[in-house]
This record gives structure tokens, C-alpha cells and sequence, in this order.
């Protein structure tokens, strides 16, 4: 099973989201099973032929993906540079589609106190994913920080693994 993990992350939240998400699609397709999990600025610019399955995931910004100006907003919050350039919103729209419509999920971070705020990057994706015909939708999940910078709530690398492992097993 070919599988690409593509994350966008300004302060290591949804890097390490997945990181676990990877790890858990290893554990439901065995290690010899392709997992690729890339930050968006090292993302192909095409999605691979064989590919089965893409994840793509990032931080709510502003209610959606995140833009070039709340890019620059969370640099100046104490953001890792380097991460300003390209983010999942630009990657969705630009990348070329495969022959072959793989299964995409998407998630993204959001911050647990405002988890009633109906926006989510996630969701955001989906809809991207969609109208660049770049797969099939199959799922879409949150994971939550307790700030900005995070960090991760108690359980939610756990459940990102889970996450992860369901999707690989989801067609057996
Ligand atoms: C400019 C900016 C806007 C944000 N807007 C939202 C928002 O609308 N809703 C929300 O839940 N979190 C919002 N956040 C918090 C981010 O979701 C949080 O920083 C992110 O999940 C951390 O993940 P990362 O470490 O992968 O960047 C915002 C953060 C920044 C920097």
C-alpha cells in the first residue's frame, strides 16, 4: 500500500499529529507497506501513480487553511521559520492529480477552547481535495492543542495513531 502523509506545521503540533498518523497506518499495513510522511514544503509536485492513499493535514487558521498573512502572523507568534513560503491550502490547489484517484484524508490542529467555532482546516481540505480532483474523501478528523503553540491535549497523539490505523485497515 502506497501511502503519502503530507503535513503543514508552524509550531510541531500537526508535524507530530503526523508523525503518529504515519506510524499508525505502518501498524495497520505492516512496516513494508510505503508510508511517506513529508512537510508541505518537501511535498511532490505531482501526486505518485501508484498511490493509494494521501493524508493531508495542517492547523485551523482563521477558521480554514492557513494563508500567507496568518502565516506571517504565527511567525511573528514564535513560529519555526522556513514554513512561510507554501502551505497545504497552495500545495491542494497546485499539485498535479495521478492517474489513479487514491483514498484522502484530511485533519487538521485546532485549539480545544474554541473546539465549538465551527471552522477547521480540515474540512477546508476536503472541499479542496474535491474540486482539484485529487481522490476520493473518505475522512476528515480534529486533533487539539491546548494554545497556539500547542501543546497537543493529553491523548491526541493516541488518537492520531488510532486514526491512522483505521484508515489503512479501512478496506479490508
Ligand atoms: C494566525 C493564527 C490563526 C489561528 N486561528 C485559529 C482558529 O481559527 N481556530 C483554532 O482553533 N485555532 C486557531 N489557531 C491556532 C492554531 O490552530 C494552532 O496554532 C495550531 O493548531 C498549532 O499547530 P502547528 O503547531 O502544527 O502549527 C490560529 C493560530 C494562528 C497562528
Amino acid at each position: 500500500m502506497s501511502v503519502l502523509v503530507v503535513h503543514e506545521s508552524h509550531f510541531g503540533n500537526s508535524r507530530a499529529v503526523a508523525e503518529a498518523v504515519g506510524a499508525g497506518i505502518t501498524d495497520g499495513v505492516g512496516a513494508d507497506g510505503g508510508v511517506v510522511v513529508v512537510d508541505v514544503t518537501e511535498a511532490p509536485d505531482a501526486l505518485p501513480d501508484d498511490l493509494d492513499l494521501l493524508v493531508v493535514g495542517g492547523p485551523t487558521h482563521a477558521f480554514s487553511m492557513s494563508r500567507a498573512a496568518t502565516r506571517h502572523d504565527a511567525l511573528s507568534q514564535g513560529a519555526e521559520p522556513g514554513h512561510e513560503a507554501r502551505g497545504i491550502r497552495e500545495w491542494l490547489a497546485a499539485v498535479a492529480p495521478s492517474g489513479v484517484r487514491p483514498d484522502v484524508a484530511t485533519f487538521d490542529t485546532r485549539v480545544t477552547k474554541v473546539r465549538r467555532l465551527p471552522g477547521s482546516a480540515a474540512r477546508a481540505a476536503g472541499r479542496s481535495v474535491a474540486k482539484h480532483h485529487l481522490g476520493t474523501l473518505v475522512d476528515s478528523a480534529s486533533f487539539f492543542v491546548e494554545d497556539s503553540p500547542g501543546p497537543l491535549a493529553p491523548g491526541e497523539l493516541d488518537r492520531a495513531r488510532a486514526w491512522g490505523r483505521r484508515l489503512a485497515t479501512r478496506r479490508e
